[in-house]
């Protein structure tokens, strides 16, 4: 018989569960969010937008395809969003010690082990998700044996420092160059680009890139309060005075909004799925979307020359904005997937049409 530790989950109201260990046996705190997605946590894992956050997936059934082996294509890797885990710690029902899929390499146990990322199965995220949905996501924390730790708000901090690349590095020979500010990027965000004839010029979030050589500016994904992040929206606040082609995804659509003037709020318990469904502006069109995200734009803050882009068809909040004679849009959805429905990865193909109409190349 196995013998697994013991953990337990306190939330900020004195809520407390008690786990089993299955990763890391080291005590963390962070903010406790739920996740509804069936699939897809080597990339939720690996999704650089979740730093700080202690993540229960409602899905019960996790670890049964292991984790993918480490390869990289393009300077990237393959099967990651990213080049490690940032999630604070994983919070599930039952966890599968069995797993099996083609490019499986080692167990999901091994690798929080790896990355010093605690993991507890055997808790009733049921239950859990309730307490969040009523309360809103909320402080947390894991602790070990007789270990005490405090609380700790990972929000209050300029998470996307943490999560962005270092040093300016290029991808691709395209024709179309794009820069690509590092938010703390998904890696299917920069193969959606270099799969569309782009040279992708990926630089850090505090980098000066409105001096680069460029024809198209691509804001990215990231973790914490966009409100945290206000040296990039100083850069994002001089390329909205000109006219090349501007496109955000997630932290993008925030820190877009916030460049143009509007305001970002913290939304109860975010959403982080598969399956919102979004409706596109004056249409009855709903797609359905990946997303990962906390926070929101508040609409009504909104400039008279932007516009709602997308609204989300289960709460009405904001989903994208678009301006009204300027190619600049962003999504709060992730239109790159990965994981996720691949419906809107169309909207790559939309700004690097912007990108060519600027140029003068025409569709
Ligand atoms: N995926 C993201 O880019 C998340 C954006 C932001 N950190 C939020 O939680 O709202």
């Amino acid at each position: 018989m196995l013998k697994v530790k013991q953990a337990k989950l306190t939330l900020e109201d004195g809520t407390v569960f008690t786990g089993k260990s299955f990763g890391s046996e080291n005590s963390v705190a962070g903010e406790v969010v739920f996740y509804t997605a069936m699939t897809g946590y080597p990339e939720s894992l690996t999704d650089p937008s979740y730093t700080g956050q202690i993540l229960v997936s409602t899905y019960p059934m996790i670890g049964n395809y292991g984790v993918p082996f480490d390869s990289k294509e393009n300077g990237i890797h393959k099967f990651y969003e990213s080049h490690k885990l940032h999630i604070s710690g994983l919070i599930i029902s039952d966890y599968s010690f069995e797993f099996s899929h083609w490019n499986a390499q080692k167990s999901l146990s091994d690798w929080l082990k790896e990355y010093e990322v605690p993991g507890l199965f055997d808790i009733d995220t049921r239950a859990l998700t309730k307490i969040l949905r009523e309360k809103g996501s909320m402080l947390g924390k894991i602790e070990f044996e007789n270990e005490t730790i405090d609380f700790y708000d990972p929000n209050l901090e300029n998470l996307v420092a943490k999560a962005s690349c270092i040093n300016r590095e290029e991808y691709g020979d395209g024709e179309h160059r794009v820069v690509l500010v590092d938010c703390g990027v998904k890696n299917n965000i920069i193969r959606c680009l270099l799969d569309r004839d782009a040279t992708v010029i990926r630089v850090p979030w505090d980098y000066d890139f409105t001096k680069e050589d460029y024809d198209g500016v691509f804001i990215s994904n990231g973790p914490g309060d966009p409100a945290m992040c206000m040296e990039t929206v100083g850069y994002i606040k001089q390329i909205v005075e000109e006219d090349k082609p501007v496109m955000g995804i997630c932290l993008g659509n925030q820190l877009l909004a916030l460049a143009a003037g509007a305001q970002t709020y913290k939304l109860k318990y975010g959403h982080r799925s598969h399956n919102q469904p979004v409706i596109l502006k004056n249409t009855n069109r709903c797609y359905i979307t990946s997303q990962n995200h906390g926070y929101a734009v508040e609409t009504e803050t909104l400039p008279p020359d932007w516009e709602i882009l997308f609204t989300n068809a289960n709460d009405n909040t904001n989903e994208g904005i678009k301006h009204k004679s300027k190619p600049f849009f962003s999504t709060q959805f992730h239109p790159e997937a990965s994981s996720g429905p691949t419906d809107t990865e169309f909207l790559f193909d939309d700004f690097i049409d912007n990108i060519k109409k600027y140029k003068g190349l025409g569709n």
